[in-house]
């Protein structure tokens, strides 16, 4: 299992965070990334953690003022980008736009969706991984394996039937280890979270935890 933890704009200390998932991840074996500000890449990198960016823009080099592009994020440690997350939705053509340009940079792609139906529209783009994570769930308390572990079944055979070489991962309320092993007996190979590391007064100890079942 892949544990993918996005600190969003949480006011959470990146490099703590950072620091805690490098060392479960060398301690435990698991591969674990986190996903900082766009601001905190490089730094967050300079731990030594597996480092992803939240987004990137679907341009390449020129007048695009505000974008974040690919070459930028690898340039500053970057290893993959998250694209079209539940908080900063793009259209169509700009997935397949960002899914291009992280591959251009050599990033690897997990494309975040609502639903299995969308999970297979986004398996289509070829992205590494596609990540499902119902809206109504994100910050919330309860895992998606529990809450709703039927969307996470979908979500795989969705994928499988269009691309059975594009992961899944899910996401939404995970934050212990019993949901990690509950996303991977649905499916899953990747658990995609936030708040329950993000905002916990000891992230190192979730971390333990999340790994502590795999
Ligand atoms: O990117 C992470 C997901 O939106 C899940 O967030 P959450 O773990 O706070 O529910």
């Amino acid at each position: 299992m892949f544990i993918l933890v996005n600190l969003k704009a949480y006011p959470c200390d990146p490099i703590e965070v950072a620091t805690a998932a490098r060392d479960v991840a060398d301690s435990s074996g698991v591969r674990i990334a986190v996903s900082p500000q766009a601001a905190d890449l490089a730094r967050v990198a300079e731990t030594g953690v597996e480092t992803w960016a939240q987004h990137v823009s679907p341009n390449a080099h020129g007048s695009h003022t505000g974008s974040t592009l690919a070459e930028a994020v690898a340039d500053n440690g970057a290893e993959g980008t998250l694209i079209n997350h539940s908080e900063n939705r793009l259209k169509l053509a700009d997935i397949d736009g960002s899914v291009g340009a992280a591959e251009r940079a050599d990033l690897e792609t997990v494309v975040c969706a609502n639903n299995p139906a969308q999970i297979g529209a986004a398996t289509a783009l070829s992205p590494d991984a596609v990540a499902v994570e119902p809206p109504e769930l994100i910050g919330g308390d309860v895992s998606v394996a529990t809450a709703d572990p039927g969307i996470v079944e979908d979500a795989v055979a969705a994928a499988a039937a269009v691309d059975d070489a594009v992961d899944v991962f899910c996401g939404a309320g995970v934050s212990t280890g019993e949901d990690v092993a509950a996303a991977a007996d649905l499916g899953a190979s990747g658990v995609l979270l936030a708040s329950g590391v993000a905002k916990a007064d000891d992230p190192a100890a979730v971390l333990e935890d999340l790994v502590s079942e795999i």
